[in-house]
């Protein structure tokens, strides 16, 4: 029966789809059209039998995620039109040099059926180096300026690659100008307030995607660089923590939509970034922002898909500097992939996924190094049925408190002090396990020791003073979360080994909390043993069968 239902395939980038035919759990085969394109492929003409098969099928040779749409859907289709079709972000590790930078160039234009948007970070380590940077220039004193090494690595770093990228210096000029101003402003003033670091780390995707946009329009390319904070980029004023607020998606959508309507410059926009909405100073979305950049850009256009380029092959069952084994993970759900990124992994913002499963749009994660690998595909469901354990997340330096209540059993509302309290000092709370009359919880690092050291010692003394009128509490510092992320309905399975491979490695959990999500286990041990369970945790589930 002809399509009644069409379907988006996604293709594995890179792999060539040698099949006709795909395979429905049970439902049996059905023949599909192809509108390929070399990244994706669209499979239409559907048996009606389909309907309500698992979307996700695999077919010969290539990897193939399907995921259902409507024939009536807006959304834009690979291969047809002249709209813009996805978003590719390159984090700093992809565009650390000039030929990192022409080799993600040639990986673009290989897709030649796509129309993407860009998102860049600052070249390699850049933003580190601009923070290093600003903190020499607090008490260096004006006339040493100059000599601040991390200031002299980034000109050259940035001179260097315009020049062996074949560009003119001047689209960076007045920006390594800026900087050098800007850092003996600091030096004058001897002091880095949260704003001005917030612009002095700006100069980093100012830069790079200025010089890659450059390069494309050199090698005949069209494209077009934007500032994400001059095109509708609207977040809170949060210095170096900002929120995108609701007012981004249609001021982004405008400009993009419209300028792409009139030239069809591939744009370039910078990751990262963002517009104070009250004093219009340019903030950051906290550090690995860029991931958001790009999801919100996915979000705002209605993208078919979003694609953040790494240095590893997907996300993986663990983090691959704790185990160099770990192995990539082929598929998660918005939902793993955020309390995953929440709880730690590194490898995607704890933010960035909320415009992506508001958008419905699926999130691939691919290696920039090593295209051809498949990566990871994060849609809003997935079959679920075979899945245990998923990946394990480290959250390391987290401050733990045991806060039992001074009074008896049934005095109600000591809860609800608690968490007052918390709420009161603009503290959020990570994991909770709670009796009756007492509550054990961990402060989220983030926020915590995002603050200065002396401000961080008050607030935890202020945290336990206040506590203290109610409770007996214990402050325990160095705690490490270990998170679970997997198919919670499988906890006695998960739970069974886990305590197994801790026994035996004589590690005793010091908390231990399942809560209402679905999707992770976290249980504390102290900062010590963490790495060492991670790895032991990492062979029991994924290098020995059940
Ligand atoms: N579970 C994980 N899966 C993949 N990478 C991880 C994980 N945990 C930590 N990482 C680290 O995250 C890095 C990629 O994230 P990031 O450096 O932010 O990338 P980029 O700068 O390219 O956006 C990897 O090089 C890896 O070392
Ligand atoms: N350059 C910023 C933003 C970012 O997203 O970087 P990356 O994609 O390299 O993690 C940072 O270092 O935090």
């Amino acid at each position: 029966m002809a399509a009644s239902l069409q379907l988006y395939g996604v293709q594995t980038p890179g792999l060539a789809l040698s099949s006709k035919r795909l395979e429905f759990g049970t439902k049996g085969i059905c023949n599909f059209s192809v509108t390929p394109t070399s990244s994706s492929a669209i499979f239409r003409t559907v048996e009606h039998s389909c309907r309500n098969t698992p979307l996700r099928v695999s077919c010969e040779a290539a990897r193939v995620d399907l995921i259902e749409r409507k024939q009536t859907e807006t959304r834009s289709v690979s291969g047809t039109g002249k709209e813009l079709t996805c978003v590719m972000k390159f984090g700093g590790s992809s565009v650390e040099s000039a030929e990192r930078i022409k080799e993600v160039a040639n990986l673009i234009l290989s897709f030649p059926d796509e129309r993407p948007v860009i998102v860049l970070s600052a070249m390699g380590k850049t933003t580190n180096k601009l923070l290093k940077a600003g903190e020499k220039a607090v008490t260096c004193g004006v006339t040493n300026v100059e000599s601040i090494e991390e200031l002299s690595f980034i000109k050259e770093l940035h001179l260097r690659t315009a020049h062996e990228l074949g560009v003119e210096t001047t689209v960076i000029a007045q920006h390594l100008e800026g900087l050098h101003q800007l850092l003996k402003g600091i030096s004058m003033m001897k002091e880095l307030t949260l704003r001005t670091r917030d612009y002095l780390v700006s100069f980093g995707e100012c830069m790079s995607t200025r010089l890659f946009s450059a390069y494309l329009n050199k090698i005949g390319h069209k494209a077009r660089q934007y500032d994400a904070f001059e095109i509708g980029f609207i977040t809170t004023d949060d210095f170096t923590n900002a929120d995108i607020l609701e007012a981004t998606y249609p001021a982004v959508s405008k400009t993009l939509l419209n300028n792409w309507s009139k030239d069809k410059a591939v744009p370039v926009v910078t990751g990262f970034l963002g517009k104070g909405w009250r004093s219009c100073a340019i903030t950051t979305l906290g550090r690995g922002g860029s991931d958001l950049t790009a999801t919100t850009i996915g979000k705002a256009l209605g993208l078919r898909e979003i694609q953040v380029w790494k240095d590893v092959d997907g996300v993986l069952t663990c983090d691959p500097n704790i185990y160099s084994g770990a192995q990539s993970v082929p598929y998660l759900t918005f939902d793993e992939a955020a309390e995953l990124a929440y709880f730690g992994a590194q490898v995607l913002h704890p933010l960035s996924m909320r415009p992506a499963r508001d958008g419905d749009i699926p999130v691939r994660v691919k290696n920039s190094y090593n295209p051809n690998a498949p990566g990871t595909v994060i849609t809003r469901s997935r079959d679920m049925s075979k899945a245990v354990l998923t990946s394990i997340v480290l959250k390391r330096n987290v401050t733990m408190l045991d806060i039992a209540s001074t009074r008896m059993l049934g005095q109600y509302g000591f809860l609800a002090k608690v968490f007052t309290t918390f709420e009161d000092l603009g503290i959020s709370v990570d994991v909770v396990a709670t009796s009756e009359v007492s509550i054990s919880l961990t402060l989220d690092p983030a926020k915590l020791w995002g603050r200065e050291l002396v401000q961080r010692a008050n607030e935890l003394d202020h945290v336990v003073e206040e506590l203290e009128k109610i409770a007996v509490v214990k402050l325990l510092q160095r705690r490490s979360i270990i998170s679970l992320i997997g198919n919670v309905q499988k906890s006695s399975l998960i739970l069974e080994k886990v305590f197994k491979v801790l026994r035996s490695n004589g590690v005793n959990v010091q908390m231990i909390s399942q809560g209402a999500s679905k999707v992770n286990i976290s249980v504390i041990v102290n900062d010590e043993e963490a790495e060492q369970c991670v790895r032991a945790l990492h062979s029991a589930f994924f290098e020995t069968s059940f």
